[in-house]
């Protein structure tokens, strides 16, 4: 039998990408001719087990802590699997905030465990909050105790007092796994904020089964339900939130009442909002960075990684494609008058159908064949005319595409992708995406690594 150290996956990050190796066998076993499978993941940036937290912070923190002090909301979110450093990370990362911004008048913090909202910073701790909907259509914390600062060393206090009020419990993978979302806000004096949200880390089977060797299996089990469900419940809004971007349908849904934590999520996930609203919520729009945590191993931290990474890469491509969908300026982007000018220059008979085509370009291409026909016919033409204004456009939108999609490929291996999901949309969102890794040996106690 193979060790178990054999099946275990090793991550390669590089540059804008991030390489998960893993031996050709089935679970467990090695491919006797030891071959190795790899999949590449595209992000926006990675780093590695060498990579020091102020590096991470640099690429990371720096520019959302500037738009932070400009007066914009700000969101760094820490995901990935359990164990994988999500919370060293977040808190390296808040407390080279700290540091950086001169400007932090309050602290709040709060957790999320299932349907329970708790103020980390109450008196008493954990007081139970209520989450409302205000007039503005936002979620916010009710009486969230906003803790007024005057110096770095508060601020460093009230982040040990906010970690020590949130609730762990030790697992195989985690001796301090966190069992809740955590959500650490910085507001500024302009009215900026910097959010940092730690998120529970997802959970698969094999988690489960070693909660059962440890004890306490019922709780664990109902943590990891609670756990599992509100992080589905944000893959399934980032997901229709970018099938949204992607311009495919204008009738998305996107479920953010699903859960509290989509709830309180929804200001830097969603394009459409202004930013603003909320405790310390500035109005100049809100700018997202997602930080991919994953640590090779395997069972299930291959399993967890593969997924984190899959998201992660998810987010770029369609980050990708809405930037591409906003270049594009083919007939589909057409005012009204253009295309009754392109109807009219088709000549002929043409020159009298234009009159029932004050459409924009966007209307025209979504627009049924036999509303086509119906108008043109309505005008005095006939079927083939309606053919041939249907099939034309069409084809002039497709030919327009294909050269966007050729332009944008070219770009794209001059050098990174564009940043952000539904960058540039009127609340101003960006996020980015930036994976992790770990080079060199694969260890058991993979949590040691690179992790951000
Ligand atoms: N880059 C690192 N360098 C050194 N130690 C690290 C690093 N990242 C994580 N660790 C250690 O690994 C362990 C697990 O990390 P952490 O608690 O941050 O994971 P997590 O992803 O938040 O897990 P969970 O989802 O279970 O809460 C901790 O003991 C932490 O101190």
């Amino acid at each position: 039998m193979p060790s178990e150290a054999d099946s275990f996956s090793r991550v390669t990050p590089s540059g804008p990408a991030v390489h998960v190796h893993k031996p050709a066998g089935k679970a467990g076993l090695v491919d006797a001719t030891g071959k190795i499978v790899s999949k590449k993941f595209q992000v926006h940036s990675s780093f590695s087990s060498s990579s020091t937290n102020s590096e991470v912070y640099e690429a990371c923190c720096q520019d959302l802590v500037k738009s932070a002090a400009g007066g914009q909301d700000t969101f760094v979110i820490c995901y990935g699997q359990t164990g994988s450093g999500k919370t060293y990370t977040a808190t390296s990362l808040m407390t080279l905030a700290t540091s950086d911004l001169d400007s932090v008048s309050h602290v709040s913090s709060f957790e999320l465990r299932g349907a329970v909202c708790s103020d980390l910073l109450s008196t008493p701790p954990r007081n139970e909050r209520k989450v409302r909907t205000d007039e503005s259509g936002t979620d916010v914390v009710q009486h969230l105790e906003l803790a007024p600062v005057s110096s770095r060393g508060e601020i460093e206090a009230l982040l040990r007092t906010a970690a020590e009020f949130r609730s762990t419990a030790s697992t195989l993978a985690n001796p301090q796994s966190s069992r809740s979302h955590c959500f650490t806000q910085l507001h500024l004096e302009g009215g900026g904020s910097l959010t940092f949200v730690d998120l529970a880390g997802a959970e698969g089977k094999e988690d489960l089964a070693a909660h059962c060797e440890m004890g306490n299996a019922e709780e664990r089990l109902k943590e990891m339900k609670e756990i599992n469900g509100s992080l589905g419940d944000l893959k399934e809004c980032i997901r229709l939130n970018l099938e949204k971007a992607k311009g495919r349908s204008a009738r998305v849904h996107v479920p953010y009442r699903r859960s509290l934590l989509t709830r309180l999520l929804r200001r830097a996930l969603d394009p459409e909002l202004q930013g603003g609203g909320g405790e310390g919520g500035g109005g100049g729009g809100h700018s997202t960075t997602f930080l991919a945590h994953v640590a090779p191993g395997g069972g299930s931290q291959f399993k967890g990684t593969v997924n984190t990474l899959n998201y992660a890469e998810f987010m770029v491509k369609a980050s990708r494609e809405e930037e591409e969908r906003k270049e594009f300026k083919g007939p589909e982007a057409w005012s009204k008058s253009q295309v009754v000018e392109w109807v009219k220059g088709l000549g002929g008979e043409y020159v009298a159908l234009s009159e029932v085509f004050v459409l924009t370009g966007k209307q025209l291409h979504i627009m049924w064949q036999g509303d086509v026909v119906k108008r043109v016919i309505a005008a005095g033409g006939t079927e083939a005319n309606a053919e041939l204004i249907y099939n034309t456009f069409r084809d002039m939108v497709a030919d327009a595409k294909k050269k966007a999609r050729k332009e944008g490929g070219a770009r794209r291996k001059l050098g990174p992708p564009p940043a952000g999901f539904g960058a540039g949309a009127k609340g101003g969102a960006e996020a980015l995406i930036y994976g992790a890794g770990m080079s060199g040996e694969c260890v058991e106690n993979s949590s040691k690594g690179g992790n951000a």
